[in-house]
């Protein structure tokens, strides 16, 4: 399912980067093809003056399969950005709307993966959330609460690792707790449990250059996940990885945050880890973004990465939002090309 607001938003200027969707999306057009129609369907929400709301229906098949999710109450809600704009001012004093009108509700457990052409507003999506960014209008509520300043149940992870280089592994872990006001040795106890969790029990005396990538990102998990974070904010975590590491870190972070009941927020290039990853995958426009389409991403759960991308399934509801978010990547691409930046 897809709630869509691809209406007459404006378009900022141009983008830093070359998308990178291309690449790694090419198969998709010709292996959906000849599959069953997805089972996703979308609402088209224009935001014109007539405020129209419809329904689109992207197969037959979807609309006898689908149905409209309600609503969560709001005691179910764990972040809400309501209407939100958040404007910068650029290093020549110029005023540039990165977020537009921009609305996004995580129920609590749920895990929402953001996708977006280069350079559109993911990452400022994730620092309204922090309290980083305030919004310049509109609302943004965590846990029913307007945000002001950092909350303490908040866990973040990067592309690049927040790790103390001059700390052992077990000291890297065991630093959130005592920051909290564990004592030394809950502290220490809890983070050699944590290092069991994530297969580096034999590595907590190593420093995290004696690590590899994949070992560094598990401790950063395990940084993470020993504070029990309600929200977990997730910026390309994994996108300097390897393939087959990234793919044993999806599984491995599915498999924490099961346990842990947190909500999560998942910026990410790669369609493919965002549907494999998310209950709710949010297409963004190619900037102000927007929010253009929300698709609700009904496979079962446990997911297994290295197979969940050769089920038909998969690769057809893939085929689907990459139809949807080529159109943003395009525009992205032609601003590119056209202003050289
Ligand atoms: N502090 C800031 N001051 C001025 N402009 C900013 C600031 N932070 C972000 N921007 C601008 O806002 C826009 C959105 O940036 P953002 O980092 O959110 O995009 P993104 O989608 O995460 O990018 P990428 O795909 O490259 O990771 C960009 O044009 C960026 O230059």
């Amino acid at each position: 399912m897809v709630d869509r607001n691809d209406g007459d938003m404006p378009r900022r200027a141009p983008f830093l980067r070359v998308p990178k969707y291309f690449g790694q999306l090419g198969h998709f057009g010709q292996l959906g093809r000849s599959r069953a129609a997805p089972n996703v369907h979308a609402d088209q929400r224009r935001p014109n003056a007539a405020g129209v709301q419809h329904m689109l229906q992207t197969s037959p098949a979807a609309q006898s399969a689908s149905t409209r999710i309600a609503p969560a109450a709001s005691s179910d809600v764990a972040i809400d950005l309501s209407n939100v704009t958040r404007r910068f001012v650029t290093p020549d004093g110029k005023a540039m709307t990165a977020l537009r009108d921009f609305t996004m509700t995580v129920a609590r457990g749920e895990f929402a993966c953001v996708v977006g052409p280069t350079g559109c507003g993911k990452s400022t999506t994730l620092n309204l959330i922090t309290g980083l960014a305030p919004p310049t209008a509109g609302e943004v509520r965590v846990m029913g609460q307007p945000v002001s300043g950092i909350r303490p149940d908040i866990g973040f992870v990067f592309q690049t690792d927040a790790l103390f280089p001059w700390r052992s592994v077990l000291d890297n872990v065991a630093a959130g707790p005592m920051y909290r006001g564990a004592s030394r040795k809950q502290a220490y106890e809890k983070a050699r449990d944590w290092l069991n969790r994530v297969g580096l029990s034999r590595f907590e005396k190593h420093y995290p250059h004696q690590l590899s990538g994949g070992m560094r990102k598990r401790v950063a998990l395990a940084q993470t996940f020993i504070n029990e974070p309600k929200i977990l904010l997730m910026d390309e975590p994994f996108s300097a990885l390897d393939i087959q590491t990234r793919t044993l870190m999806q599984d491995e972070l599915l498999r924490l945050w099961e346990d842990s009941g947190a909500s999560v927020v998942f910026v990410t290039h790669d369609l493919e880890e965002a549907v494999a990853l998310a209950d709710k995958v949010y297409v963004l426009t190619a900037g102000p973004a927007t929010v253009k389409s929300v698709y609700h991403i009904d496979l079962p759960r446990p997911r297994v990465m290295e197979d969940i991308r050769y089920d038909p399934k998969f690769v057809e509801i893939a085929r689907v939002i990459w139809e949807d978010l080529k159109q943003e990547v395009h525009i992205g691409q032609k601003r590119t090309l056209e202003f050289g930046h």
